[in-house]
């Protein structure tokens, strides 16, 4: 059904748009389950497999639910927490990522200050602010180990705007430690429009100069990408797809060189577009020469990486090697590492990709 694994695209890649907590292995699942005595349906990597991946297209709402399947297990396990930052840059340096940014909700890795409680734990002592520093300290030795770069953006959440104030609070707080945005993340066919809690935390990061990503389009209409723009200020759109059935937004957003998130994979199997790959929105994008990145949003329920990202596109949709240099220097340029390091991560590509003029006589 599938693309496959197979590697169209073997020189350094920029992803921008990866949900760590929909990137942990299964067989770190089964560990800290094993550790903590937590029971869970399955104890082989392929049965459990099995029952965390998204087989089918689907709804974003029933891939949203296949995070209960084992959240329970690394939330409020501070081992676990700095274990699934540090194998997750590993993963992604084997993909032959050179620079990630990688999100996710400090609440929902916590038991502690953190109302309510998800996944049915029981109150322990893991703070979000505790995860966001247990998730730097992952980071910094996966970068140490692997020799990339990582960087995090933390979520707020559609259906918990009450968590949003203490989301822009931490990436204030991190932000010399390698948080650089903020996201709104969650179910948007749900809750379209952006709560008032949701909209004083982004005035707050603008206020600040924090970087922001807003989730829309994905699944909701247009309108969501309009409001994400205009009042949420949002920098990069996560998805996007919808934004090309208003011809003015679109015509609007590729003027002033908004940046898309694209995940095709993802797209596929969250009913977010078409099964169907070759009626799929990126095509506009890529012939319009837009500004977007190929990501694989959450590798572990869409049993994907990001090779396979890359091939649906070569497949399906005649993405060129040439495309692929073209919308990772996009990336580049799109990412929130400030300037000087926006500037020697382009240097990098542009030698990897063979694109540096000769200028010695
Ligand atoms: O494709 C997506 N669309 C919207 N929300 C998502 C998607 N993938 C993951 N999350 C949500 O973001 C949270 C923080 O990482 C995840 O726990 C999941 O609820």
């Amino acid at each position: 059904m599938m693309a496959s694994d197979k590697v169209v695209f073997d020189k350094p890649k920029v992803e921008l748009h990866v949900h760590l907590d929909g990137a942990i292995r299964v067989q770190t699942i089964l560990d800290v389950a094993k550790r903590r005595g937590i029971k869970l349906p399955a104890d082989t990597v392929e049965e459990m497999t099995q029952i965390i991946i998204l087989q089918e297209p689907s709804t974003l709402t029933n891939f949203l639910e296949k995070f209960a399947a084992y959240m329970h297990v690394i939330a409020g396990d501070r081992e676990a927490i700095k274990r699934i930052a540090y194998e997750f840059v590993e993963d992604k340096a084997k993909e032959g990522v050179i620079y990630v940014e990688l999100r996710y909700s400090p609440h929902f890795l916590a038991n502690a200050n953190v109302d309510p409680l998800p996944w049915n734990q029981s109150e322990g002592n893991v703070t979000p602010d505790d995860v966001v520093r247990l998730v730097n300290e992952g980071l910094m030795e996966g970068e140490k180990a692997f020799r990339i770069k990582a960087r995090s953006i933390l979520c707020c959440m559609r259906h918990m705007p009450r968590w949003s104030k203490d989301v822009v609070e931490l990436c204030k707080k991190y932000r010399s430690d390698g948080v650089v945005a903020i996201d709104l993340a969650g179910d948007e066919s749900l809750n379209c429009e952006a709560n008032p809690e949701h909209k004083k935390a982004y005035e707050e990061a603008i206020r600040c100069g924090i970087h922001r990503t807003v989730h829309a389009g994905e699944v909701g209409p247009a309108s969501v990408v309009r409001e994400a723009v205009d009042v949420l200020k949002a920098e990069r759109i996560g998805h996007g797809y919808s934004t090309v059935e208003d011809q003015a937004l679109y015509r609007t957003l590729l003027d002033n060189n908004m940046h898309f998130e694209m995940c095709p994979v993802s797209s596929k199997l969250t009913g977010a577009c078409d099964p169907d790959f070759t009626k799929h929105p990126i095509i506009t994008f890529m012939k319009d020469k837009a500004n977007y990145s190929l990501n694989t949003d959450d590798p572990l329920i869409f049993n994907s990486t990001l090779h396979m990202d890359y091939s649906t596109v070569h497949k399906h949709m005649g993405f060129t090697e040439e495309e692929f240099k073209r919308l990772n220097i996009c990336s580049a340029q799109s990412c929130f590492l400030p300037e000087e390091e926006k500037k020697e991560l382009l240097q990098s590509l542009r030698e990897a990709y063979g694109m540096i003029q000769d200028t010695a006589f």
